[in-house]
């Protein structure tokens, strides 16, 4: 056997990881270990039986056509660009990864915040995080509150498996609490995307990338496969939708402070063939605003560690972005990659930070991120 199939890294297939046997202290080690292991290996994991009720999950699937067939102008009115948060709707094709228009529209929303931002005094990325734009409750009635509560259970879930994570490292649960502000100063970030029917052209629906953050938990909200991930290899391995699943990959900034213990993995989606637009909903884990990562990166057990070098690093990937993402504060990282991925809001609300990072205009260009 060559060294890259004996390498787990070289993944061909995302691992199921069964979140009730953390239920019972019998089963709970075999959940750590596996975790362990698609942390280190694979970057993204499917999760089945979480605690989130499937009807709640089914109400936010049963919104989403009806959220896209809203009337163009009723969507236009919440367009991102009234947002200096930047939240709110996007156009088919506002965003581009790689060059390439990236074929999908959606909606940005994320967990309730009042502005932070007071005046001029406290630093310009406190004013990343504020209200929603919500469409019109008579438009869509019942929506806000259904998403409302799924994003407050995301938000609940993710932070406990947080605490999951860093047992699986031998930090104990609350090796990475550091990171999070008390809640009524956190925001974590959604989108509702959709990816429409391409025949012919590109295919494109987002182009290769890493996320972000600390952790992704990603709803597949109807059944087309699309979505693929880059092993170690470089090789592109499709995660198909599983129903009852969420699928849970890792950030940046969360392989930087864990020294590439956990890995950040590319991926990209293929836009749907045939005849119904493809459905997601990215939920986005946030840091604190404060947090600059390079302050924080962890110390580890050395068996622990061991098992990052025995894997290896990446050899081949296709994703582009990231460059700027360990001195400066977290919100400040972030705000800087909401001005690259959406200039035309940038252009409107942070003028100063749009002419530094795009001195001669962005010419309708954004780097989606
Ligand atoms: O839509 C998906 O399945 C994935 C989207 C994604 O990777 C992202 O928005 O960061
Ligand atoms: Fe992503």
């Amino acid at each position: 056997m060559s060294s890259s199939s004996s390498n787990p890294a070289n993944f061909s297939s995302i691992p199921v990881l069964d979140f009730s046997l953390i239920a019972s202290p019998s089963t709970k080690p075999e959940f750590i270990a596996q975790l362990r292991h698609a942390l280190i290996n694979v970057g993204f994991l499917y999760l089945s039986n979480s605690p989130i009720p499937q009807t709640d999950i089914d109400k936010v699937i049963h919104y989403i056509p009806l959220l896209f067939g809203l009337p163009q102008e009723s969507k236009d009115v919440i367009a991102m660009r009234n947002s200096p948060h930047f939240l709110g709707y996007s156009r088919f094709g506002a965003e581009l990864t790689k060059g390439a228009v990236d074929q999908r529209e959606q909606f940005d929303f994320a967990t309730q915040h009042e502005t932070r931002w007071k005046g001029k005094e406290d630093p310009e990325h406190y004013r990343l995080w504020g209200p929603c734009q919500w469409p019109d409750e008579k438009l869509i009635p019942g929506f806000k509150v259904a998403f409302q509560s799924y994003l407050s259970q995301v938000e609940a879930l993710s932070l406990h498996f947080s605490s999951l994570i860093a047992e699986a490292f031998g930090l104990g649960p609350e090796g990475l609490s550091q990171f999070y502000d008390e809640p009524k100063l956190m925001q974590h970030r959604a989108k509702i995307v959709k990816y429409p029917v391409v025949n012919g052209g590109s295919d494109q629906g987002v182009g290769p990338h890493y996320d972000a953050g600390f952790l992704t938990f990603l709803l597949q909200a109807s059944d087309h496969r699309g979505l693929q991930v880059q092993n170690l290899a470089g090789e592109w391995i499709d995660a198909p939708p599983i129903p009852g699943t969420f699928v849970v990959n890792i950030g940046k900034a969360l392989e930087f402070v864990t020294g590439g213990l956990a890995r950040a993995t590319s991926h990209r989606v293929l836009s749907p063939k045939g005849a119904t637009p493809r459905y997601s909903v990215p939920f986005f884990q946030n840091i604190g605003l404060d947090i600059r990562l390079t302050e924080h990166v962890l110390q580890f057990p050395p068996e622990i560690l061991e098992l990052r070098d025995q894997r290896g690093s990446v050899k081949a990937t296709d994703s582009v972005n990231f460059t700027e993402f360990d001195k400066e504060p977290s919100g400040k990282v972030n705000l800087i990659g909401r001005v690259k991925s959406h200039p035309d809001v940038a252009e409107v609300h942070y003028p100063e930070l749009f002419k530094q990072i795009f001195p001669t205009g962005s010419h309708g260009l954004g780097s989606a991120y």
